[in-house]
């Protein structure tokens, strides 16, 4: 598992281990030991997936304290767009983000770290999301920022967005309960 840094701070893209026979492919997406050498929260006690058209775009999304949680998230089938959006004051990337090409041939994911928003955008029909949280889901705690509020390169201006995700509060506008030092 090759494990690499991207530019915020604690949020890695993580590339699976990928055997291949003529039988066709096995992928390890977790592995407790390498999370554990390279000092990774290793404990996901929640995990689903969802299921998206092309041109859905989820998020930008966050749990705040005391449910703020790890993410690691991949896509099992289709193609997807991942953002990542450091809302850890005091970071060297606060407010920065990033934006990854997800998909089964690259058998890649990312660890992103509490104090983060996420979202993705789906370049395929049935496109298939894998999440795993730390914490458990929680509506109390449940937050998000606009998808189109933080200078994000999404490929389109007119994504399929659910009607909460359409009513979230600018990033600009956003008094971000997350610090840098606190964060997971
Ligand atoms: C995320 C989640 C939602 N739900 C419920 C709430 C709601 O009734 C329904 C759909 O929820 P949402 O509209 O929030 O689903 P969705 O927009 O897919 O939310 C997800 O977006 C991506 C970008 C993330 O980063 C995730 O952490 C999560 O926030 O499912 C759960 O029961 N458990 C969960 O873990």
């Amino acid at each position: 598992m090759d494990i690499i840094k991207t530019k915020i701070p604690g949020c890695y893209e993580i590339h699976k281990i990928v055997r291949k026979d003529t039988r066709g492919r096995l992928v390890k997406t977790f592995s407790e030991k390498t999370f554990q050498e390279m000092a990774l929260h290793r404990n996901f006690p929640e995990v689903y997936y969802s299921v998206s058209n092309k041109n859905v775009l989820r998020g930008l999304h966050f749990q705040i304290p005391s449910q703020h949680h790890v993410k690691l998230v991949a896509c099992l089938q289709g193609s997807i767009l991942d953002a990542v959006v450091d809302l850890r004051i005091e970071s060297p990337t606060y407010g920065e983000n990033i934006l990854v090409e997800l998909n089964p041939d690259k058998a890649n994911m990312l660890y992103i770290p509490a104090g983060c928003a996420h979202g993705f955008y789906s370049l395929t029909e049935n496109t298939i999301f894998l999440n795993k949280t730390s914490t458990g889901y929680s509506q109390k705690h449940d937050r998000g920022i606009h998808w189109d509020s933080c200078g994000i390169d999404w490929p389109t201006n007119k994504p399929i967005v659910s009607e909460k995700d359409k009513h979230l509060i600018d990033f600009a506008s956003y008094n971000s309960p997350f610090r840098y030092q606190e964060a997971i």
